[in-house]
């Protein structure tokens, strides 16, 4: 039998979501230069919003990071794709669709943390905190989520249902 579906967060809520982070971050960031750090795949779309709302000068940059298999972290973070340009000097945002168990996280930033940026802070449009596994807390978050597994807005169940626009509760 197929997965069941159910609504947690509609593109409306997605939206205004966004829209509160990227006016946070627009006046936190005001005067400065900014590189986002897109963590692909699942940060696409969120990314993609984000950026257009900003409203300031922006450079990104894309990584790809991948540990899940299925609902589960398989606890292995593995880089597919690395930073393009250097971010020695400048102020780099993380953009993060989920930070859950927080092992993904935690390895970028350890990955980031010897190259020198002027400083390195985390956008999330999802804090799923109650999953935490190491110590990390994002700077800035969306939607503060309960512990049930989600797909849609760029998040996957073995790479479908990405491209939902809304956020669902994958419901095996
Ligand atoms: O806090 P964690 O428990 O580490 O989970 C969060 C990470 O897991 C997902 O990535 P995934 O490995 O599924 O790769 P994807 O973005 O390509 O789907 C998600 O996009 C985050 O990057
Ligand atoms: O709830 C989730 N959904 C999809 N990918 C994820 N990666 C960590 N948590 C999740
Ligand atoms: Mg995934």
């Amino acid at each position: 039998m197929g997965a069941e579906l159910r609504l947690v967060y509609s593109p409306g809520q997605i939206a205004a979501s966004v829209g509160t982070l990227a006016r946070r971050i627009g006046q936190d960031y005001a005067g400065e230069e900014v590189v986002l750090v897109v963590v692909l795949k699942g940060a696409l779309f969120f990314a993609a919003d984000l950026a257009r709302q900003i409203g300031l000068p922006l450079s990104m940059e894309f990584v790809k990071l991948k540990s899940y298999s299925g609902t589960s972290s398989t606890g292995t973070v593995v880089i597919t794709k690395d930073l393009d340009g250097p971010i020695a000097g400048k102020h780099v945002l993380v953009v993060e669709d989920i930070v859950d168990t927080g092992l993904t996280l935690q390895f970028l930033l350890a990955h980031l943390n010897d190259q020198g940026a002027r400083s390195v802070k985390v956008c999330t449009l999802l804090d799923k905190s109650g999953r935490r596994q190491v110590e990390v807390a994002p700077d800035y978050v969306g939607i503060s989520c309960e512990n049930r597994f989600l797909v849609g807005y760029g998040l996957d169940f073995d790479e479908r249902y990405r491209e939902l626009p809304a956020i669902y509760e994958l419901i095996p």
